[in-house]
Order: C-alpha cells, then structure tokens, then sequence
C-alpha cells in the first residue's frame, strides 16, 4: 500500500489544466486567475489625507494658522499653499501641493479662520501616492480569489479577469440498497447520502458537480454510468470499491481501460481508494462507508479540482495539544474526527470515542481531523500533534 503522501502526488499527476474564460470580477470569488491581473492604475492616484483635519507646513507648526481652503474627498483644493496658512482637509482628500503633514482636528483649537496646533505627536497622515499599488504592478495570487482579492482587482480597475473554467466533475454513487433522500426506504434499503455530500464538497472546491443516476451493483449499470460521465472532466465514483462480490467499480473502470495509478492505500478510513485515467479523463474512486468516502474526498477530490485549475494544492495542517491519551497507531495513516477547544498556547484537540467510519453525525460534528502517522507511538495528554482544520 502506498502512502497518502505517495498517493497525493499520484493523484496530482492525473490533473490536467482547464481551459479559461473571461469573467466579471463580481463573480470570481473562489475562482483561480488563469493569467496574472496587471493594474491599470496607481493608487492612491495622489497624496492623500489619511485623517479629517488640517494640512499644513511642518516648518508653520508652531504658529497660528490661517485657514485659507476646504479640500474634501473626490472635491480638491485649487489653490496655492503659502507660509502661515492651512487648509480644512478631510479623510481621502488630495493634500493640496506644498503642505507636508494633516494635524488631526482633534490636535487643534480653532477660532474663526484661526488655528492653532495643540499636539504634534501624530505622524505626517498623508498616504503617498502608489503607496498601495502601482500601475502595471502584477497580481497573480497562488490560490483561489478571496473577498479582499477582489476588492483589490476593483481598486486596480480591472473589471474583468481571466479564470480557469470551473471543472466539471461527474458522480456516481452505487449500489441497490440506495435510495434517493425524500424516498421512503424499503427493508434493508438506507438513503444516499455520499453522492450530495461529495458534490457540495465539489462545488466548494471552485467545480461544477454532475450527479448520475445511482447506480445498481451490477457490470451493466455501472458501465451505463461511466458512459454518462463521458465529457466529464474528473469522474468520481463512491462505493463498490473495496473485496465484496459485488464491489465491481475497479473491475468495471478496469474493463473500460482504466490505466490505474493506484489501489489501496495506507490510511484509515479510505483504504480502498483507487485513482488512474480512463482515456483522458482522471478517475477517483472513493470508498462507500460515508466518513471514508468524506475524508478521501478533503484529501484527494479537492485537492485535484483545485490542481486542475492550475494550482500546487497541499494538505495544510496546524498544530493542537491533545485533549486524551492515546494508544498506539496501526500501520496506516489514521484521520481521526475531532473537536477543537480553547487552550492555553495552542488549541486543544479531542478525537470522538467511537472512530467508525459509517457514522457521518460524528464527521459533521467534528472540527479537525487528528492525524497520526502510520505506527505513531502511545501520546499523552498535552502532547502536541497536527490536525487538519475541517472549517474555516
Ligand atoms: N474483507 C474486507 N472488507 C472490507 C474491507 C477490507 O479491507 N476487506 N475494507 C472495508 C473498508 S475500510 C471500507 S471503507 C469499505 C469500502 O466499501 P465499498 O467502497 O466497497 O463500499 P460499499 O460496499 O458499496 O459500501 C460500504 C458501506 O457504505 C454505505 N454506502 C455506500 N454508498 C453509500 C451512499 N451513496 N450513501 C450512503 N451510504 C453509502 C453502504 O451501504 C455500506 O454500508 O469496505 C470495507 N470492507
Ligand atoms: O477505510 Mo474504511 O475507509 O476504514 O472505513
Ligand atoms: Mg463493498
């Protein structure tokens, strides 16, 4: 069995880069840029006051000054500065050329057309010019566009920006005890869940999710399902993946000429993971147990949309203190559902009692994701240990 680092990379290596498309900015939040972003302005564009107050000549502080002008935001002052005098200025205004310095109105006594400095220990509260960015400055983020990236792109002017197209990512869940959600199951029938989580993580990862029909544990229905995912560009199968005589997705994806780059792997849950590329499209084909099916798609099925859009995704993990002592590791690569608290230096992580892999309450509850590498000794309590964070 290959690592889950071994298989990371693996499955990385199925990625090929999407086509881009042009977008308006107001849609590009979670999207990736396909080519970097160049400002087509400076700003700020002109010295601007960072304080409502009065711009004035270093050199003129300590003596009374003449108001002689007004200028506000997006309303300049024409005029000319000259020794003794001052101008009312307030937050984003263009600082009038020969003053220096913006005294906050806070700093100043006033009378009439008369002020006079009462405090001088603020700074200059002028923001130059191209203080912020510079026209044809480059911005080509590594990651997807956040709310501040696409302030950013705003102030640059940039209306619209080129972005990798969103993948879209065909699911097939199988298997004859599924039911769809809102169908009353018969005996020994459960409702489908795996499918509709797996395509809200999809969709989350910046792609376009595809649901096929469920399909049966038979060859034919599971082929009629990898023929409607044709033209898909990632195909993401769930269930049927590991021993049983009716786990037939590797030998159906083998039957279609699957060129597999890997099954099974050593990490607990999601063993039974397998990848490869059927003609050109990568596959991934998640264990049915729905935790498993959940934990491979965070490690693996985001990671890969996030690659194909022409990222280098890795697993980022943080540190906490745990919360329990605990035994020692098998020789897998153990993903342990998890709460987070409070603690004194770093967080404190406590992994559920019960670790089975079926019971998606506990995945939903959880924080983090504990991970203890294959064969990790017994831990104490308080010792420190990596965790993948599980919500932003
Ligand atoms: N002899 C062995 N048996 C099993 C092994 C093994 O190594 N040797 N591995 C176990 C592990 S680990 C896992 S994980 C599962 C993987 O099973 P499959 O991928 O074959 O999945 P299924 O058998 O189809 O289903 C397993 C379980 O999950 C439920 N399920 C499946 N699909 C859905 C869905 N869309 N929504 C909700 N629940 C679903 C299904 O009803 C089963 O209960 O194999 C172990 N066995
Ligand atoms: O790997 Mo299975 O994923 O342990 O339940
Ligand atoms: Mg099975």
């Amino acid at each position: 069995m290959i690592s889950v680092q071994q298989a990371l990379e693996q499955v990385l290596g199925l990625a090929h880069p999407v086509a881009s498309e042009l977008i308006p900015i107001a849609e590009a939040v979670g999207r990736v840029l396909a080519e970097p972003a160049v400002s087509r302005i400076t700003q700020p564009p002109f010295d601007a006051s960072a304080m409502d107050g009065y711009a004035v000549r270093t050199a003129d502080m300590d003596q009374p000054l003449t108001v002689i002008g007004e200028a506000a935001a997006g309303r300049p002052w024409n005029g000319q500065a000259a020794p003794g005098t001052a101008v009312r200025i307030f937050t984003g205004a263009a600082v009038p050329p020969g003053y220096d310095r913006v005294v906050m109105q806070e700093h100043v006594v006033r009378d009439g057309n008369r002020v006079r400095i009462t405090d001088r220990s603020s700074g200059a509260n002028i923001r130059k010019a191209g203080d912020d960015f510079q026209q044809s400055d480059r911005f080509a983020p590594a990651r997807r566009l956040t709310a501040s990236d696409i302030g950013l792109l705003a102030a640059m002017n940039i209306p619209v920006v080129a972005v990798a197209k969103r993948p879209r990512v065909a699911i097939l869940a199988g298997g004859d005890e599924l039911v769809a959600p809102g169908t009353q199951p018969l005996p020994g029938q459960i409702v489908s869940s795996n499918d509709l989580a797996i395509a809200a993580l999809v969709r989350d990862a910046g792609a376009d999710p595809l649901v096929l029909p469920i399909a049966r544990d038979t060859e034919e229905s599971l082929r009629a399902g990898f023929a409607a995912a044709s033209g898909a560009d990632l195909l993401v199968t769930i269930g049927g993946a590991s021993v049983g005589d009716h786990d037939l997705v590797g030998k159906v994806a083998a039957d279609l000429g699957l060129q597999r780059a890997f099954y099974k792997i050593a990490m607990r849950p999601g063993k039974p993971l397998m990848a490869g590329r059927l003609a050109d499209m990568p596959m991934i084909g998640l264990p049915g147990n729905p935790v498993s099916a959940m934990v491979c798609g965070l490690l693996f099925v985001e990671p890969l949309i996030a690659a194909m859009q022409g990222l280098r995704p890795v697993h980022k993990l943080a540190k906490a203190r745990l919360a329990v002592e605990m035994q020692a590791e098998g020789d897998r690569q153990h993903y342990l559902r998890a709460t987070l608290e409070d603690g004194e230096d770093l967080p404190l992580i406590r992994p559920f009692s019960s670790q089975d892999s079926a019971r998606l309450s506990l995945m939903a509850q959880a924080d983090a994701l504990l991970v203890r590498l294959p064969n990790d000794p017994p831990r104490r309590a308080g010792d420190i240990v990596s965790f993948l964070p599980l919500r932003g």
